[in-house]
């Protein structure tokens, strides 16, 4: 069996908005090339931790941390931390597709000429790769110059995703990606992830137990206290994820929520 190496070590984590406490003293090792899935009901914090774990949420106001996050043993809440590097190496795809209004190539080549000049037809390797990664090159190889909006919901997801992977992201973030998607798209996705996890380390947030079962290696379980913040009740591998295995308030959840 390949050893597991952790790729984000989270210790001891708490989150504050406006010096509000959202999370409370999380820890976890989320495992390099493994698909870790985040659940727990609704306004527990799985969103918040999610974009703790490459400081995203730093863009959504003022912001206070105790504990360490580290990616591969470096504090990313460090001072010296470069906060473009970072999110380039812990890349973001949001439940809606969050394309910018220009054409599908530009959408992918944007980040990559963020990173640095490169000639034309190396741009152009980077973006038919990524694309091809993204399984999606098939369905846009003719029309790379029209507008990436007008492209059906689920496309535009996978759009997002080749557009991360255009910058070699070692880890992926996503939140609750298949949210309005029909099965058909949704499917699309799943493939997707599959192909992508020899490669990268997933972490995503699902209201889906079912999708969380089918996707993922590892399950955290996050819950609310009784003042409302969130904590960490599991963090245990997915085949686990079956209610007998859980604890009662780990039972209850996934029981009295997705059966
Ligand atoms: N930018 C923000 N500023 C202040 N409070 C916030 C902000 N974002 C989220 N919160 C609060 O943090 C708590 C957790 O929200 P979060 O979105 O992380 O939960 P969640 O578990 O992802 O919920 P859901 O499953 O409904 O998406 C909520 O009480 C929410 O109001």
């Amino acid at each position: 069996m390949n050893k597991i190496i952790t790729a984000i070590r989270v210790k001891n984590f708490s989150f504050y908005y406006d010096n509000q406490k959202i999370i409370e003293d999380v820890s976890m090792e989320i495992p390099q090339n493994k698909i870790t899935a985040i659940i727990g009901p609704s306004g527990c914090g799985k969103s918040t931790f999610l974009k703790s774990l490459n400081r995203m949420n730093e863009l959504e106001g003022e912001v206070k941390v105790e504990g360490k996050v580290e990616f591969f043993g470096q504090n990313i809440y460090g001072r010296r931390v470069n906060l473009n590097r970072l999110r380039r190496q812990i890349s973001t795809i949001y439940a809606r597709p969050n394309l910018f209004p220009m054409s599908i190539y530009d959408n992918v080549a944007y980040g990559v000429k963020l990173i640095g000049w490169h000639p034309k037809v190396e741009l152009d390797e980077i973006v038919e790769l990524a694309l091809k990664a993204a399984d999606i090159w098939e369905e846009v190889k003719n029309k790379l110059y029209k507008s990436a909006l007008e492209l059906s919901f689920g496309q535009q997801q996978r759009l997002c995703i080749a557009r991360a992977l255009a910058v070699k992201p070692q880890v992926i973030l996503m939140d609750e990606l298949c949210v309005g998607l029909d099965p058909i798209a949704t499917m699309k996705i799943e493939e997707l992830i599959e192909c992508l996890r020899s490669e990268l380390t997933i972490v995503f947030v699902s209201h889906n137990i079912q999708q969380v079962s089918r996707l993922s290696d590892f399950t955290a379980l996050f819950h609310y206290n009784e003042n409302r913040i969130g904590q960490l009740l599991e963090f245990a591998p997915t085949k686990k994820l079956v209610p007998h295995t859980f604890n009662s308030r780990s039972r209850d959840y996934v029981s009295g929520r997705f059966r």
